[in-house]
């Protein structure tokens, strides 16, 4: 049964670049299927409006349930996990996307200006899964590049997506800490060279090599990610 993953937009050319590469190979192959619906085709006055003013005033516009209601209906089942991205919402990580890879059903809805009426999460939440996800503490324009991401983290990990299991295995985010630097040819560049146990042949010199420098990056760079922080 192939992952199903259907996403509401106002932008549907955001979604564009999932027709490439491995996302292109991952539908073509029958292991996931995307449906990209434009929300204002779920309008029904003739400017297609989407948002409105925010009650309780403040800046910004927020958007309006109703095209929303419309749009998740269309392609809601019992089976659907609703996952709405926003700064407000539960940090998404590599065991979230795992989860989500395993999943039958994912609706992203994508929103914008100030966000979606609360009242659409709170109309689904009795009725299906729905996660409120953040990819970051930064401020986005809306949920579209966060919605790409969460794809690509969660699709990969579709059994059969990846060519080489193998592969998941080391990345960062799976092992405890970050993962090690990688090199490739030429041995030297620009008079730097490749780390001489690379070119060993010692397979345990190059493991131990690597641990440490898994661990002296962790340690410098996500000290958070730490055994024990
Ligand atoms: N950070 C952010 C945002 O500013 C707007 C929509 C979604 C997200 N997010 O998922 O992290």
């Amino acid at each position: 049964m192939p992952l199903r993953i259907d996403v509401i937009t106002i932008f549907p050319d955001y979604f564009a670049p999932l027709q490439l590469s491995l996302m292109g190979k991952a539908q073509q192959s029958g292991l996931v299927t995307i449906a990209i619906h434009d929300l204002r085709e779920f309008t029904s006055d003739r400017h297609r409006s989407v948002d409105d003013t925010p009650y309780g005033g403040g800046a910004g516009m927020v958007m309006t349930p109703e095209p929303w209601g419309q749009a998740i209906d269309a392609v809601v089942t019992d089976q659907s996990t609703l996952i709405v991205p926003t700064p407000a919402g539960k940090l998404f990580s590599q065991p979230v996307a795992a989860e989500l890879a395993h999943s039958t059903h994912l609706i992203f809805a994508c929103g914008r200006y100030e966000g979606i009426d609360q009242r659409v999460v709170e109309y689904y939440r009795p009725r299906i899964d729905v996660r409120e996800l953040s990819i970051g503490d930064y401020v986005l324009a809306g949920g579209d590049v966060a919605t790409l991401a969460m794809i690509e983290a969660s699709v990969r990990l579709v059994p059969g997506v990846l060519g080489n299991p193998e592969s998941l295995v080391e990345e960062s985010h799976q092992l405890p800490g970050v993962e090690y630097p990688s090199y490739t040819k030429p041995p030297t560049w620009r008079g730097l060279d490749v780390p001489e146990v690379l070119l060993s042949g010692h397979h345990d010199q190059i493991a131990r090599w690597r641990a440490e420098q898994s661990t002296i990056r962790t340690t410098h760079n996500r000290p958070d990610l730490l055994p024990g922080s």
